[in-house]
């Protein structure tokens, strides 16, 4: 035991493992507590004591404690300072962890470690080189060449940092101890604060923002690690290095080269290709063109997202879909301001900080099922992002400063107009996605769609073969809709039905075999025949019985009335309605047409939906 100003300390102490920095005789110094070892002290040890003795503690410098209680201990420093703890806070948010206030009292050597677990306890001895020197003067002879050594050592792992900048990242100067030169790196100036002020003055970014990360900046190098604000702080300032501020991709738009690309991505669609084709060559010829901002409206299924990602391909831009489906929160869009517990920046920033560019395609994906709640009108928040004239000042209530998304290129989709508010249709150019005949939906299947499969499923067109006339059964007999997405199911469902006949080795039944038996046989023992032809009894076999018939006489009501299928440029009837004189083009809500049918001999009439 030895006095240290007074007070008996002993010769057991339990030590705290610290990695913020060195406790010395005489200073205060605060330290948090959150690694098991250390945590367990805390409890076990000074809030159970009731003596001066149990509040005496030792300090070692420079060792991170492991994240887990079985984890073995690091080789720890030989030289740690004795303590004593005056003040204990407790927190348990955001995980529970302790705050200590210590007062230096000595320091001591290491002798031996008497247990590691729950808490480190040791022998420790009184007489250091150092402290056994009484005078400032002989203590700084002896810690001058020790001084002079340990940067000797730091140029050295300076130079082998320069050698091999990308080889290894971790150097082993010390037995037992690693250092990683990215931690390193961080704790530059034993303070990671020095880091992100690089990067808040490497992110470019305009005078405003830039006086505000400086201002949270030095709030930041002011405040414990430990209290809550440093990690909301800590997260807004790395949120704001990381956005693209400055950072854009070069266009490459060439009219010919987009045309070829539109027209191998998709079929048809010619009015919709026209339209693009117009924006993008007016772009070329204008780079800065403000608006229009396009808004493919159609039914599901018939190409509108896929024509985006076409777009930002043409243009060699970054694509990002922002899903605005059920939406009904307008900080969903401008974000939380930051006094809110949680709070995030919108899904315009968000975007942003994913596609790392200013001035990405963004695809603004089902505007009309937008919703309205207590918390705002989402669609009142994206008037301003849609807006070229108020755009290039977008305010996002996390960030709380403006960020020009003037570069960047919204295309909205929706399924129908009537649910967008007037005043976010006014500001896009609705274009018109009308639904598909059968015959482009042949085409469409059997230039994009079968390929696509097939190679998702890992097949080949020499071992899976549709033609034309199931593609049709599949069209009118198992799909009944505008688009192509069931068809694209449909064709999925086939390719894997068939890959789990090539990897059994099973060939597939051939419906013109002579009998059950026979063909069940053949089953076993051939292996499949290539290519595999999905005919009528395939399609049965694997998509099950037709869920549509094709004679429309089946689905008309007693009075006589068919069912319609409808394409924009005109009205299909399937079968004619040969009682009836006037058919009336009523209405159209959302996908169905309303059809007033008069009969001759009646003075009623049929309302067809
Ligand atoms: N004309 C076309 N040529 C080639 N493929 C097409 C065509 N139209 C649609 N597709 C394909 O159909 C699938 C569905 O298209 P997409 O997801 O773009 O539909 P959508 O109109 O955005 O539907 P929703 O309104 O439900 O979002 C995609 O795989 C797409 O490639």
């Amino acid at each position: 035991m030895t006095s240290g100003g007074g007070i008996q300390i002993p010769s057991r102490l339990p030590l705290l493992l610290t990695h913020e920095g060195v406790l010395l005789p005489g200073s205060t110094v605060r330290f948090s507590v959150d690694s098991p070892r250390n945590m367990h002290l805390v409890s076990q040890r000074l809030l159970k004591g009731t003596s001066l003795k149990s509040t005496i503690i030792g300090v070692i410098p420079n060792t991170r404690d492991p994240e887990r209680d079985s984890d073995e201990l690091p080789t720890l420093h030989k030289i740690g300072t004795a303590g004593i703890a005056v003040q204990v806070v407790g927190s348990n948010w955001p995980k529970p962890h302790y705050t200590l206030l210590i007062t230096g009292l000595c320091r001591f050597s290491v002798s031996s470690l008497l247990k590691e677990r729950p808490f480190v306890l040791a022998e420790v001895r009184f007489s250091v080189k150092l402290t056994c020197c009484n005078s400032w003067t002989e203590r700084f002879k002896k810690a001058l060449p020790m001084l002079t050594r340990q940067i000797e050592g730091l140029k050295l792992l300076q130079k082998t940092r320069k050698m091999s900048p990308d080889h290894e990242n971790r150097v082993t100067m010390f037995p037992g101890r690693q250092f990683s030169l990215e931690e390193e790196d961080e704790d530059d100036d034993g303070d990671d604060t020095a880091a992100i002020e690089r990067k808040v003055h490497g992110a470019n970014m305009p005078e405003a923002a830039l006086r505000i990360c400086l201002k949270e900046l030095k709030r930041l190098k002011k405040m414990p690690q430990s209290m809550p604000e440093y990690a909301l702080t800590r997260n807004y300032l790395d949120l704001m290095v990381e956005l693209p501020w400055s950072k854009s991709t070069k266009d490459c738009l060439d009219i010919r080269a987009a045309r070829t690309l539109l027209d191998n991505d998709h079929y048809a669609m010619d009015k919709l290709k026209r339209r693009v084709l117009e924006y993008l060559a007016v772009r070329q010829l204008k780079t800065s063109l403000k608006g229009p901002i396009l808004c493919f409206v159609g039914p599901p299924g018939v190409g509108k997202t896929s024509v985006g990602r076409s777009i930002a391909r043409t243009l060699g831009r970054e694509f990002h879909r922002i899903a605005l489906g059920g939406v009904c929160d307008q900080s969903d869009i401008r974000g939380h301001r930051r006094t809110y517990v949680g709070s995030m920046p919108g899904r315009i920033i968000n975007g942003l900080k994913t596609v790392g560019v200013n001035n990405p395609v963004f695809l603004l994906d089902e505007v009309d099922k937008l919703g309205k709640s207590l918390q705002g009108d989402p669609a009142a928040a994206l008037l301003e992002v849609l807006d070229p004239e108020q755009n290039h000042s977008f305010t996002d209530h996390y960030l709380n400063v403006a960020f020009d998304l003037s570069q960047v290129l919204f295309i909205a989709t929706a399924n129908t107009t009537a649910t967008i508010p007037p005043a976010l249709l006014d500001r896009m150019e609705v274009l018109q996605v009308p639904g598909y005949t059968q015959e482009e939906k042949v085409e469409i299947a059997h230039r994009h769609l079968i390929p696509n499969q097939l190679e998702q499923h890992g097949l080949t067109p020499q071992q899976l073969q549709i033609p034309q006339e199931s593609t049709q059964d599949i069209i009118s007999r198992y799909t009944r809709e505008a688009g192509v997405r069931s068809l694209e199911r449909k064709i999925g469902a086939i390719c894997r039905a068939v890959a789990v006949k090539v990897a059994e080795g099973h060939k597939v039944t051939k419906r013109d075999a002579s009998t059950p038996e026979d063909s069940a046989q053949q089953d076993k023992v051939s292996p499949p025949e290539m290519p595999i032809v999905i005919d009528h009894s395939a399609l049965k076999d694997i998509l099950g019985p037709p869920l549509f018939e094709m004679e429309v006489s089946r689905t008309t009501t007693e009075s006589g009335v068919s069912s319609v299928q409808l394409t924009e440029q005109h009205l299909q009837i399937i079968s004619s309605v040969q009682t009836c004189t006037l058919v009336y083009l009523c209405g159209l809500v959302g996908l169905w047409f309303y059809i007033i049918i008069i009969p001759p001999d009646k003075d009623f009439f049929f309302l067809v939906c």
